[in-house]
């Protein structure tokens, strides 16, 4: 039976630093070492300003680094040490070439792949960490087997991660599954149960799931077109909501009490954010496309067209509240990344909305305690864009003077027991419009100090005719 005792992470991203900083939490006679190309990022992993937020990460981290737990750029070294490897590379949608936006770039993998071909003096156990499409694990098996020899032989696993930003370490310590996909020959099920007895040194036996390579690389994109098609679905009940009077929280709330459906991930939204649910599924869309069926892939890409429409529905509402122009009027921004807990600005709402507030000619101030001011130049990248918006230092900054406060993302702190809305209130122009893309303050408290307030989903005079 192999016993896994030395591990190589390749990608020391979001997925791959904080996977493996728990593995080696919690397997400490397992020797875990996480390596990039980029040399900044694993500075960073060295330092005491880890490269990524994330509630619990510096604890996990600080406890382990230097005893069982290894930052490198030297990535031949960690694979040539390993026995078993993690593939945890990026694998955004193509920008050129065949399946331009739509398809995955699958570089990085295949770069990574041909490292380990390249360099592995010892058999190895590959593990494809990254999101990828459906029979991926059969180039990177091409790649590796043109390579093996006699003494060196390689295994390919699926172990695709279902951990969100902002509660990683908290998922990642109590997943509600791990998915380990392996060929069902006997030497890829005995990769697997070396696999398997990683991960229950610290999660129960019935959690881990085992299935054969393919069903566990789909399941990954299954999971997320899934989770993204409830988003969309609540959304699209928001709109139907703001016209009738009904009120998209009591809906979600309703329809979550039947155990079929579920409570959770139901709640109304600008938009869904994030490197990985558009990602994901336009690369199902185009997987469909491929294999001919042209009704499969428009049903999943309607998860996206309607998450667009959700955020352009919202600009437009906006616009057309403040009297249909926002020229030279300050619009506030509250918050920047994709979501709270998280400093990742990854397909937020926020580019979209404050992209199109610029095209309209208005002055925006933004405000996102997570998110570094360079982060936010850099996403919106538009000529003169410092001279269009500003990065303020708190929300009261970024209401100073404003016409409208627009809340994108959902940190706690703008909540209405936490932010003193009256003095926002207070220093901001005349009539003072919010509007809340994250059902998050109590427009009913807000209206009372002044505010004139629109949420998503809701038309409070509708409700009471
Ligand atoms: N961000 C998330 O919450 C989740 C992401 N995923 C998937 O995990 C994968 C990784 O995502 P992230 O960690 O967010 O990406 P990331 O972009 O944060 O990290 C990827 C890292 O891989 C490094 N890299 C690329 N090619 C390399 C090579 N040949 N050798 C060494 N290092 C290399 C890059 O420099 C980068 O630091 C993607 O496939 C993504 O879809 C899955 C679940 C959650
Ligand atoms: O493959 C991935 O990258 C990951 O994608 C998502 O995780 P993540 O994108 O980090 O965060 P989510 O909590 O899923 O939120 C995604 C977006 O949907 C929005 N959202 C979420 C839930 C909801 O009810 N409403 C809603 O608008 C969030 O604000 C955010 O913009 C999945 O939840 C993870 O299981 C998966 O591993």
């Amino acid at each position: 039976m192999t016993v896994v005792k030395n591990i190589c992470c390749i990608g020391a991203g979001y997925v791959g630093g904080p996977t493996c900083a728990v593995l080696a939490y919690k397997c400490p006679d397992i020797k875990v070492t996480i390596v990039d190309l980029s040399e900044a990022r694993i500075a960073a992993w060295n330092s005491s300003h880890l490269p990524i937020y994330e509630p619990g990460l510096d604890e996990v981290v600080f406890e382990c680094r230097g005893k069982n737990l290894f930052f490198s750029t030297d990535v031949d070294a960690a694979i040539q040490e390993a026995d078993l490897i993690f593939v945890s590379v990026n694998t955004p949608t193509k920008k050129t070439g065949m399946g331009a936006g739509m398809a995955a770039d699958l570089a990085y993998v295949e770069s990574a792949t041909r490292r380990i071909a390249q360099v592995a003096q010892s058999s190895k156990i590959v593990v494809e960490k990254s999101t990828v499409p459906c029979r991926t694990a059969q180039s990177m098996r091409t790649i590796l087997d043109a390579n093996s020899t006699p003494e060196i032989h390689f295994d390919i696993l699926s172990n695709p991660e279902f951990l969100a930003e902002g509660t990683a370490i908290k998922d990642l310590l109590n997943p509600d599954r791990v998915l380990i996909g392996a060929l069902q020959t006997e030497s890829g099920i005995e990769a697997q149960n070396a696999l398997v007895d990683v991960y229950t040194h610290w999660v129960p036996k019935d959690r881990v799931i085992t299935t054969n390579l393919w069903s566990s690389e789909l399941s990954k994109l299954a999971a997320n077109a899934m989770l993204a098609q409830r988003i969309s679905s609540i959304n699209a009940l928001s709109a139907i909501c703001e016209a009738t009077g009904a009120d998209v929280d009591e809906v979600a709330f309703a329809c979550g009490k039947d155990t079929r459906l579920g409570s959770k991930f139901l709640k109304a939204s600008v938009g869904f954010g994030g490197s990985c649910f558009q990602k994901d599924i336009l690369n199902l869309v185009y997987l469909s496309r491929q294999l001919n069926l042209p009704e499969v892939a428009d049903y999943w890409q309607q998860v996206v067209t309607m998450n667009e429409y959700q955020k352009s529905r919202f600009v437009r509402h906006i616009i057309s509240t403040l009297f249909n122009t926002i020229t030279n009027k300050k619009i506030a921004v509250l918050g920047f990344a994709f979501k709270k807990d998280t400093g990742d600005t990854r397909e937020s709402a926020a580019i979209t909305l404050i992209k199109d507030f610029m095209q309209e000619n208005a002055r925006v101030a933004v405000y996102d305690p997570k998110v570094e001011a360079e982060q936010i130049y850099m996403d919106l990248a538009e000529p003169d864009v410092e001279k269009k918006v500003t990065i303020c230092a708190s929300a009261y900054e970024a209401a100073e003077g404003a016409d409208a406060v627009v809340i994108v993302t959902e940190w706690d702190e703008f909540r209405d027991d936490q932010l003193d809305y009256t003095k926002i209130y207070a220093g901001m122009n005349k009539p003072a419009f919010l509007f809340d893309g994250r059902l998050l303050v109590d427009a009913a408290k807000l209206r009372k100090i002044g505010f004139k307030v629109s949420v998503i989903g809701k038309n409070e005079l509708a409700g009471t005719a």
